[in-house]
């Protein structure tokens, strides 16, 4: 068997040219633009490109560019307060940190420093504690992303196997909520799960998100499974998932290729996000 590769790239054009019509419906009715804010702190060079990705389909898609870029040794009291003036600035309809922030900063107390309605991140506790209650929050954008795909590539999920690798906050966590949302049984796998091939062995699906290259191969995957590679790993060959890729293609029946898989869903996720974020924060001032 040969997987049918799942195009994000493709996908995520279709979600980005949603948003820009969204966009164009709220300021054909007199609304503003939804604002997004992105805070980018020191110079790192792979979020240096995130955030320029960001901000470039930011403005593609009909948004206000916010950002702010903020020197690596910002104190934690100083970048609190640019967070507290973003979110009290009507103008910014989503705020995102870019993550990881440097080492002497305190990433839990800053997001708690961004509004639950602005997050468009989907990272407070917030919006974490309504996604694992199985309420309407906004959602993680990586997660997000990866249950768009599986619905544009009609993936079966109730009732079906599947298996996170991963716990992180920002993917492992929420993917597992979004998951059981829609009636999967999910077992989540992280560093001291015992045997981690025969779990993933018996998943209808896996998502793949443990930050180790090539850490599932095509003996872990079941034939005709799908699976979803969220790792992504600069080598001097270039791009690499957590997915041997060339072994799982010949086994799975579905799979993401990195790079041109999840990632692109990633930002229009968040686009898709921001637009949401803006309607509930018109609606509620309309309402008050
Ligand atoms: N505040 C956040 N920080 C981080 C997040 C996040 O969702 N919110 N996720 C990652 C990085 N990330 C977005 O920020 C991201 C990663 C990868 C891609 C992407 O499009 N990848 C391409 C390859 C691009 C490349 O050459 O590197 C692909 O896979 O095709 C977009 C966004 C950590 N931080």
């Amino acid at each position: 068997m040969t997987a049918r590769l799942m195009n994000g790239k493709a996908v995520a054009r279709t979600v980005r040219d949603e948003v820009a019509a969204d966009v164009s419906t709220l300021v054909a009715s007199g609304r503003p633009a939804p604002g997004l804010a992105t805070v980018l702190v020191g110079d790192d060079p792979a979020s240096e490109v995130y955030v320029r990705n960001k901000r470039r389909q930011c403005v593609e898609a009909g948004m206000a560019d916010l950002h702010r870029h903020l020197p690596a040794d910002i104190t934690q009291s100083a970048l609190k307060s640019v967070l507290d003036e973003l979110a009290t600035d009507p103008a910014v309809s989503g705020i995102l940190l870019q993550l990881p922030v440097p080492k002497h900063l305190d990433t839990a107390a800053l997001l708690a420093r961004i509004p639950a309605s602005k997050d468009v991140d989907g990272l407070t506790v917030a919006n974490a504690g309504l996604l694992a209650r199985g309420r309407v929050g906004l959602v993680p954008c990586t997660p997000g992303g990866v249950m768009r795909l599986l619905d544009e590539y009609d993936v079966a999920l109730s009732g079906a196997d599947a298996v996170v690798v991963g716990r992180s906050e920002l993917v492992g966590r929420p993917m597992a909520q979004l998951l059981l949302q829609r009636d999967a049984t999910v077992t989540q796998c992280h560093s001291r799960t015992k045997d981690l091939v025969a779990v993933c062995r018996r998943a209808d699906v896996i998502v793949v998100a443990a930050g180790v290259p090539g850490i599932i191969g095509g003996d872990a995957v079941m034939p005709g499974a799908t699976v979803i590679d969220v790792g992504i790993h600069r080598t001097p060959d270039g791009l690499i998932g957590d997915v041997r890729f060339d072994e799982v293609k010949s086994v799975a029946g579905l799979l993401t290729p990195v790079p041109g898989g999840v990632g692109p869903m990633t930002i229009a996720m968040l686009l898709a996000n921001t637009v949401a974020a803006a309607r509930a924060l018109d609606e509620r001032s309309v309402g008050a």
